[in-house]
Formats: structure tokens, C-alpha cells, sequence
């Protein structure tokens, strides 16, 4: 089923937090949702690339790149490996590489920009702990929508 999250919103918005962030659409998904698996990196996309190695199972990683546009933090490559892998979506607080090949990717992906310059692979980071941009948190575990219009998340399961 499509997501419409205008529609979400308005069925149940006061369980919703969405995301004042205006990313850019660059996957050939224009809309997903899933759990959220989280990242928190700073140009470097080991560590993302090892979380899109693992099996996705209709899962959506959110990377706070810390909003840094300097390097990329996911091309076509690791973006075919999320796809192969059954991930829905990536969301990233940073920036992609190869726009025009994430176009042709049945996976959602959303991003701040883009920058053909490659990024760090030492592996430095953190994953699922929650992570904050646009105004809201987004916690493993919680529900995340995501279409044209924005990106929804459903609060912690507590
Ligand atoms: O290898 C990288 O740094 C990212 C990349 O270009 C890709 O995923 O294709």
C-alpha cells in the first residue's frame, strides 16, 4: 500500500513527529516506511555499509551524517547492496553520490545533497541510538514514513 503521510498525519498526527528537514528524494522509491535502524557517522560510511550488509527485512536506516555535505556517505553501490539486502529506504543527514544510478533503485532515499567526493572508511561511528535532525528523534525501533511530502515517525515504544 502507498504511504500518503498527509492522510497519516491526519489519522493519527498526535503519535506522529515529523520531520521539518526539507530533504531531497534521489531513490526510485518515492515513498517508503519500515522500522528504523539508526547511525551516527561523520564522513566516514564503513560503518553504514556494514548495517546495509546485513539483511534489511523492510527496514529503513536513518544516518545523521551531522548534516555535512562535504563528503558522500552512500553511492550506487552501497545503496545496490541495501536493495539486494531487502532494506525500504536509507534517510541521511548528509549527503549521496551517483544521483542519476539512485534514481533507477527500487529503495527510498532521502538526503540533505549530494558531493561526488567519496567519504572516510575507518568505521568510526555509533548505531542504534537515537539521533535528531529536523526537529524530531528518531529511534530504533519506531515506525518511519516517508513520501513527497515528508518523513513521519511514530514516538519510542516505551
Ligand atoms: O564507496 C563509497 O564511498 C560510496 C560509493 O561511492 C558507493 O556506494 O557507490
Amino acid at each position: 500500500m502507498t504511504i500518503v503521510t498527509a492522510d497519516l498525519f491526519d489519522e493519527r498526527g498526535d503519535q506522529l513527529d515529523s520531520c521539518d528537514l526539507q530533504l531531497r528524494q534521489y531513490g526510485g522509491r518515492r515513498a517508503f516506511s519500515g522500522p528504523i535502524v539508526t547511525v551516527r557517522c561523520h564522513e566516514d560510511n564503513a560503518l553504514l555499509k556494514w548495517v546495509l550488509s546485513e539483511p534489511g527485512q523492510g527496514r529503513v536506516l536513518v544516518v545523521d551524517g551531522g548534516g555535512s555535505l562535504h563528503t558522500a556517505l552512500m553511492g550506487d553501490l552501497i545503496a545496490g547492496l541495501a536493495v539486494s539486502n531487502g532494506w525500504a529506504g536509507v534517510v541521511i543527514h548528509g549527503a549521496v553520490r551517483d544521483v542519476v544510478a539512485l534514481r533507477e533503485l527500487d529503495l527510498g532515499v532521502k538526503a540533505l545533497g549530494s558531493n561526488p567526493r567519496k567519504s572516510g572508511k575507518q568505521g568510526t561511528g555509533e548505531r542504534d541510538i537515537p539521533v535528531s535532525f529536523g526537529g524530531i528523534v528518531f529511534h530504533p525501533g519506531a515506525e518511519l514514513f516517508s513520501d513527497d511530502d515528508g518523513i513521519l515517525v511514530t514516538r519510542p515504544v516505551s
